[in-house]
């Protein structure tokens, strides 16, 4: 699902985010990336999406080799993958239905069959009862529930999540991961950036730690530290 051989990443005004870093994971995995701030998580993340380019080696999301690509295969790219944040960033004035449609507006799906789909979809991560309702009017764990829904609705691949837990309290953030093992279920591989110790503990998953931008730790079950 994603490779990269000896990926190296230095900006433009001379940061290495990354340093020959090299990884595998899996189809249908749920893989953590740990690190402290600037290790190199979000760069790792803008790789795959092709929002940077590696300075070096290369890097395969599903087979297609991403620094290769032609501008024009981009959105083919990231149609592939859905990506969550921890800010939402859903539409404000767009209910939570009408926030999960758009995403298959964009790719001219028809309107039957967007509209079972949304259900099926805001039914998943729990939300059927609350479709019509504005962001502003949702919890912050609902809101990101859209935001998994919307994610997920062209049924990608590669789920990945950027702090997808950071605004939340631990009671709403277990919710929210058992959402995410829900669809990695179904088979979707899901990469997930987090600093949430208790949630990676908690989970019990394959845990990728990066510090100043090389793989220092790659577990199959691990914590969020192996300190403890
Ligand atoms: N656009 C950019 N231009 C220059 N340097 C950058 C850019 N983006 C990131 N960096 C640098 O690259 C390094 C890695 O940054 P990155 O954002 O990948 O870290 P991170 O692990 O995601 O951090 P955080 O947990 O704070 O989000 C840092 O030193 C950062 O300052």
């Amino acid at each position: 699902m994603i490779e990269l051989k000896n990926v190296s990443k230095t900006y433009d005004n001379g940061s290495v985010a990354l340093d020959r870093v090299s990884l595998h994971i899996g189809k249908g995995e749920f893989v953590f990336v740990v690190g402290a701030s600037g290790a190199g998580k979000s760069t790792l993340i803008k790789l795959l999406s092709h929002e940077e380019v590696p300075t070096d080696g290369s890097v395969l999301v599903n087979g297609i080799e991403v620094n290769s690509l032609p501008k024009s295969k981009v959105p083919y790219l990231r149609r592939k993958m859905g990506i969550v944040f921890q800010d939402f960033r859903l539409l404000p004035n767009k209910t939570a239905e009408e926030n999960v449609a758009f995403a298959m507006e964009v790719i001219g799906a028809s309107r039957r069959v967007i509209k079972e789909r949304v259900r099926t979809v805001l039914d998943l991560v729990g939300l059927l009862g609350k479709a019509d309702m504005l962001p502003k009017k949702l919890s912050g764990g609902e809101q990101q529930r859209v935001a998994i829904a919307r994610a997920i609705v062209n049924r990608p691949l590669l789920l990945i999540a950027d702090e997808p837990t950071g605004n939340l309290d631990p009671e709403t953030s277990k919710g929210i991961m058992d959402t995410f093992k829900k669809i990695n279920h179904t088979g979707t591989t899901v990469l997930m950036v987090t600093h949430d110790k208790q949630m990676v503990d908690w989970m019990n998953k394959r845990v990728i730690e990066i510090v100043d931008g090389a793989i220092i730790r790659d577990e199959l079950r691990g914590g969020y530290s192996n300190e403890d």
